[in-house]
């Protein structure tokens, strides 16, 4: 770029800037006066405190607009004020294809438009026009937007580093985002919580951002290729696209636990919007069994189990079962013949040997004039109708009481007359209403219990029996017994629990992120469409990263098509972003099967494995690498542990020695610096260096163990290290030896 190019470029900077300023002072203006404005709105309130409802919920109504108003002014202010320190990073020329002068485009985190002119000299990233800046370089290019295809060729492409008001850098590049910027971006420190990509999204990633086609997207990806990244920005994406209908309040992103919702919880607000709502799975389970007379086992205590050295046999074998989808698929159809031909059992109803109710009108009312209700409340509706039946009876039952008594003469005040009648009539008819009571009342607990009595569940459905249904049913049986729902079994009570009495709802949310996406079962998915019955979805995960043992996860396409049926995109990441080349070799080798997956080619040390002696070796071993790391200027450091007694036990061992944070717990918060983690919680995150404590044959030899440890292993950004006692890991003890470096204590 010549010298009058550059002196262009920063006249236009300054003009920008300039811009800038003047509108956040407007802003600020505006933004005091709606403030002034509701202050005296408010003032207003408590005088007329007393007055008529009518003129208070006009003030009320008053105060919410300019509560409404103030917000927005608010929330432009901040916006501007980050424009203030980098208006842009992109520019390109585009020349549309009938006309001959290129339009410079320039391309930042919000739209600016001249006040005078109403020009815009800054398009925000969303819009349509700023898609080529993702999607091509020079030469031919276009772009959607509401009145068709623009096709014409991008003669500029240019990017740039605005820190503070100044430039930087600047650079002219054929190519789209290409790997040299990355490997910049990539090559810093970790934070302490994850960043907007904005300025370097990939092409495939600005697919899956721009996506309006589809009602879910479903996106699997290698460790770190992006794919919570994506899923923020589809999310600030949509929020722009469809202002008018979707609000943050209209958007839920279900996160694995809360470690992770705080990890991401900076990236919306930097590109200027407010965060969504957050929710793990989890916390929906707290809210629905709060009447449920069982204890529901976490999923911590889950992992800590399982994940401790020669888990149950027995029950893995119930983990695996249940969260299969053949498993949800035998559930589904008792649900079907509870919903239906169950109540084919129910007999006819007889008082003093007249029918009250006969044994057909049950399923008249049940499988016909109720059927759209869910059967618990088609019952209490049968129960109403009983009731009603049974008032005219009761009345001339108390009546012949009352008769008896008063001819008897034992008795001769009214009153008294009439409660003993009362009385006399309920004990003789407590048979026929106990009955009443029992036949119209659908018991979730006893009836999920039931399930696994006498082989109901496959006796009830037809479907043959499973090899290990007696352990199974002993498992449940007996854990339910014991008060306890076990892990495994929350998800089908849950879904147990909805079909009978319904789900709760949520109509309001518009857009659901799942992420971890191969945490979740089929029963899983089909809750959360129950609860979600308006909502498009986003949905990342990788099954190379199923941490949690035993489980079965569900395949993204059963998934995808629970979610949205047929408007299901089923997408690939192919490139990963997060890890050196040699980190990201070594991890890749971890896995037999592993798909071909590009990298950002940014060159590291291979990474290092130490054999110790004794525990007491590797903390000491551990405490000099720390130390190392700091020195080499590395601020996140993630000693991971495969559970958390393991983590625990490696931070007692550290003591002073690395001044850590323990993080153990799903509702922590997401630490900065030195953090001793579990494998379960660790993933998701990233950190500058990754140690792996105990990575050893004891901790890392069955298959499902390979994942656990490949997902710790692709939590490191720059640095990784590996320490074991004893025999090494055989899935690292296979691979190349040229993949790593051995260290000598
Ligand atoms: N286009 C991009 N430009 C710059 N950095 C990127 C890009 N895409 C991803 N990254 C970076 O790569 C890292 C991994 O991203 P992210 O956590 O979104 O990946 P992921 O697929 O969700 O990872 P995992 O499944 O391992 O948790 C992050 O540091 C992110 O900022």
């Amino acid at each position: 770029m010549d010298q009058e190019e550059q002196q262009i470029e920063l006249a236009r900077l300054a003009e920008t800037l300039c811009q800038v300023r003047q509108q956040i002072e407007i802003s600020e203006h505006t933004s005091n006066k709606h403030r002034h404005s509701l202050q005296a709105t408010m003032k207003e309130y408590w005088k007329a405190g007393g007055g008529s409802s009518t003129d208070e919920a006009q003030l009320i109504e008053t105060m919410n607009r300019q509560r409404a108003l103030s917000s927005h002014v608010h929330q432009t202010v901040g916006q501007l004020r980050k424009m203030q320190k980098s208006p842009y990073f992109g520019r390109i020329d585009f020349a549309e294809a009938d006309l001959c002068q290129a339009e410079p485009i320039y391309i930042g985190i919000g739209s600016l438009a001249d006040l005078e002119t109403g020009d815009f000299l800054i398009y925000d990233w969303r819009a349509p026009v700023s898609s080529m800046f993702y999607d091509y370089g020079r030469g031919h290019a276009s772009y959607h937007c509401p009145a068709g295809t623009i096709a014409g060729a991008i003669i500029l492409k240019r990017q740039y580093k605005i820190v503070d008001g100044q430039i930087e850098y600047m650079f002219d590049s054929d190519l789209k985002i290409d790997d040299e910027i990355l490997q910049q971006i990539l090559g810093k420190s970790a934070d302490d919580k994850m960043h907007t990509i904005v300025n370097s999204i990939q092409r495939e990633q600005n697919q899956i951002i721009r996506d309006q086609t589809h009602k879910v997207i479903f996106v699997e990806g290698p460790a770190g290729s992006g794919k919570t990244s994506v899923a923020l920005h589809r999310v600030a994406f949509l929020l722009y696209q469809d202002r008018e209908k979707l609000t943050a309040q209209n958007v839920l992103i279900l996160s694995p636990n809360h470690v992770f919702g705080d990890y991401i919880s900076n990236v919306l607000p930097e590109i200027g919007e407010e965060n969504v709502l957050q929710m793990t799975f989890q916390d929906y389970v707290s809210r629905s069994t709060a009447q449920i007379p069982l204890q529901f086992e976490t999923r911590t205590v889950y992992l800590e189990r399982m994940l401790a050295a020669n888990p149950s046999r027995k029950r893995a074998a119930n983990i695996r079962f249940k969260s299969s989808s053949r498993f949800a698929q035998v559930l589904t159809r008792y649900l079907e013949w509870l919903a239906s031909d169950w109540i084919n059992e129910h007999p006819a109803l007889m008082v003093q040997g007249e029918t009250i109710f006969r044994q057909d009108e049950w399923r008249h009312y049940y499988t016909g004039s109720f059927c759209m209700m869910p059967p618990v409340l088609r019952l209490e509706k049968i129960r109403t109708i009983l009731q009603n039946r049974m008032r005219d009876l009761v009345h001339a039952i108390r009546q012949e009481k009352m008769e008896k008594l008063a001819a008897s003469g034992e008795e001769v005040n009214e009153k008294v007359i009439k409660a003993l009648a009362r009385i006399q009539a309920r004990d003789e008819l407590r048979p026929i209403t106990d009955q009443i009571e029992q036949l119209t009342t659908l018991d979730i607990v006893s009836e999920f219990k039931s399930m696994f009595k006498d082989d109901r569940l496959y006796l009830k459905t037809g479907i043959p029996i499973p090899d290990e249904w007696q352990i199974i049913k002993t498992q449940t049986l007996r854990s339910i017994c014991q008060g306890l729902l076990s892990y495994e079994d929350i998800a089908p009570f849950l879904y147990f629990q909805g079909v009978l009495q319904g789900f709760p709802v949520k109509a309001d949310i518009k857009h659901v992120v799942i992420d971890e996406a191969q945490d979740y079962t089929t029963l899983h998915y089909k809750i959360l469409a129950q609860l979600f019955p308006h909502s498009s979805w986003t949905v990342v995960g990788d099954p190379a990263q199923l941490v949690q043992p035993f489980f079965e996860l569900a395949s993204f396409a059963e998934a995808g098509y629970i979610l949205g049926g047929e408007q299901t995109l089923l997408f690939r990441l192919t490139k990963s972003y997060r890890s050196t080349r040699e980190i990201q070799a070594f991890c890749q080798s971890l896995l037999p099967d592993a798909k071909q997956v590009q990298s950002v080619n940014r060159p590291g040390p291979l990474p290092t494995i130490t054999q110790v002696e004794n525990p007491q070796e590797m903390a000491l071993v551990i405490a000099e690498t720390v130390q190392s790391m700091l020195d080499q200027g590395w601020r996140s450091i993630g000693l991971i542990a495969k559970n958390a007694a393991q983590a625990m036990a490696v931070y007692l061992m550290l003591g002073d020695s690395v001044r850590s944070t323990l993080v153990t717990k799903e509702e922590d918060d997401f630490y900065h610096g030195i953090v001793i983690i579990p494998s379960y919680l660790a993933k998701g995150l990233e950190f500058d260096a990754v140690l792996v404590l105990n990575a050893d044959l004891v901790n890392y030899s069955h298959e499902q163990d390979r994942h656990i440890l490949y997902t710790i292993c692709t939590r490191a950004l720059h640095r990784l290290y590996l320490y074991y006692t004893d025999t090494l890991s055989p899935f690292i003890a296979q691979i190349s030896k040229d993949l790593y470096q051995i260290a000598k204590v």
